[in-house]
């Protein structure tokens, strides 16, 4: 008998792998380009299309009666306005999948990630590019794609182009695909290596949290870096946190690399997006570690496109997470985050 998801996880892997080889071209080509300077938000606008329609196009082979839930839609590439950035993008999807697509098929196949999400049956949930920045900035982004069956996520994989596969060695090469299924563990293996072999990760055995590495994302705005201060100096951390873009703080935690990643609310009118959440959570939760909003509630994903009944996120290895809570209820106790 096949294992749980077993199809729905080497589909999924296949569209990951794809996607990120489209990001990774269009780096390659636009940003280091010299006429193109990285301030210039093209190339990720081009390579955030086209990663969505390559991988809405498999998933749409396989599964298709499956919806998705995709952060983008195809509005900027309609109509005369459209054409130039739609050029670019047929032509990049043609070359990820192999095959020719035409424009409109290329539009369709981004569209089929405009579903609502919701508490029923199985949908897909999709960030082509997270880590917008980190991508601009030649660091850290990720391809994140996961399964969300009767609102739990069940199958998520996180692919990391510039991520060292071994942090004790970056020298030894870039680029880690983390996958989980529930209950099976969570795994990694090299992206881009089609028959690459898998290894299982688990988060950290730390259970002192001064011991503890935290990271947070790079942007201010995303994430409040003087709460998360305070918090480390709650727990006794001496160790500055690393800061690091995308759903790869979350295999950070996963596979020991950092013990607590803290996304701290800025703003109580920003909802997160399943798609920035989905995939790297059951990644942690697989590889032992606990993931609960600031309130310590468990990440919602059935409520549609958002996380509207959570603010935050903390992800941590197992032997440190009520520590963490505690210090995150006390920082943020009686300081609502501004309105704005
Ligand atoms: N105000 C606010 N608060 C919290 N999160 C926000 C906010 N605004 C945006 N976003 C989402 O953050 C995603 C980027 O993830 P990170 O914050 O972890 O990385 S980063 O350091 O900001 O690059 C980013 O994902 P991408 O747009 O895919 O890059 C956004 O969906
Ligand atoms: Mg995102």
């Amino acid at each position: 008998m096949p294992a749980y998801l077993e199809k729905e996880r080497a589909v999924a892997i296949e569209a990951v792998e794809r996607a990120a080889r489209v990001c990774t071209a269009v780096f390659q080509r636009l940003v280091t380009d010299e006429t193109l300077t990285k301030k210039d938000k093209s190339p990720v606008t081009v390579a955030d299309f086209g990663a969505q329609a390559v991988v809405n196009a498999i998933l749409e082979r396989h599964f298709p009666d499956d919806p998705v839930v995709g952060e983008e839609d195809s509005r900027d590439l309609q109509g005369d306005g459209g054409r130039a950035l739609r050029e670019k993008v047929v032509e990049l999807v043609g070359s990820a999948l192999d095959r020719p697509m035409a424009a409109d098929e290329v539009l369709r196949a981004i569209d089929r990630g405009q579903h609502a999400g919701g508490p029923a049956g199985r949908h897909w949930t999709l960030d082509p590019i997270d880590g917008t920045k980190g991508f601009l900035r030649g660091e850290q982004f990720a391809v994140c794609l996961a399964l969300v069956v009767d609102g739990k996520v069940r199958l998520g994989v996180v692919g990391c182009p510039n991520l060292p596969y071994d942090m004790s060695r970056p020298a030894e090469g870039r680029g880690v695909l983390a996958v989980a299924v529930e209950g099976q563990g969570a795994f990694q293996r090299r992206l881009g290596a089609s028959d690459a072999a898998e290894q299982r990760i688990r988060a950290s055995g730390v259970a002192d949290p001064r011991d503890a590495a935290v990271c947070e994302s790079v942007e201010a705005g995303h994430s409040s870096h003087s709460d998360s201060a305070q918090i480390a100096q709650l727990l006794g951390i001496s160790k500055q946190p690393v800061r690091m873009d995308s759903q790869c703080k979350y295999v950070a935690v996963a596979r020991g690399d950092a013990d607590i990643y803290l996304r701290l609310p800025v703003s109580s009118s920003y909802a997160e997006k399943i798609w920035d959440h989905a995939a790297g959570n059951i990644i942690v939760r697989e590889a032992g570690g606990c993931v609960a909003d600031v309130s310590g509630r468990p990440l919602d994903f059935s409520l549609g496109r958002t996380l509207s009944q959570n603010a935050g996120v903390i992800a941590t290895s197992a032997g440190v997470f009520d520590a963490t809570m505690a210090a995150v209820q006390q920082t943020l106790a009686g300081k609502a985050p501004s309105a704005s």
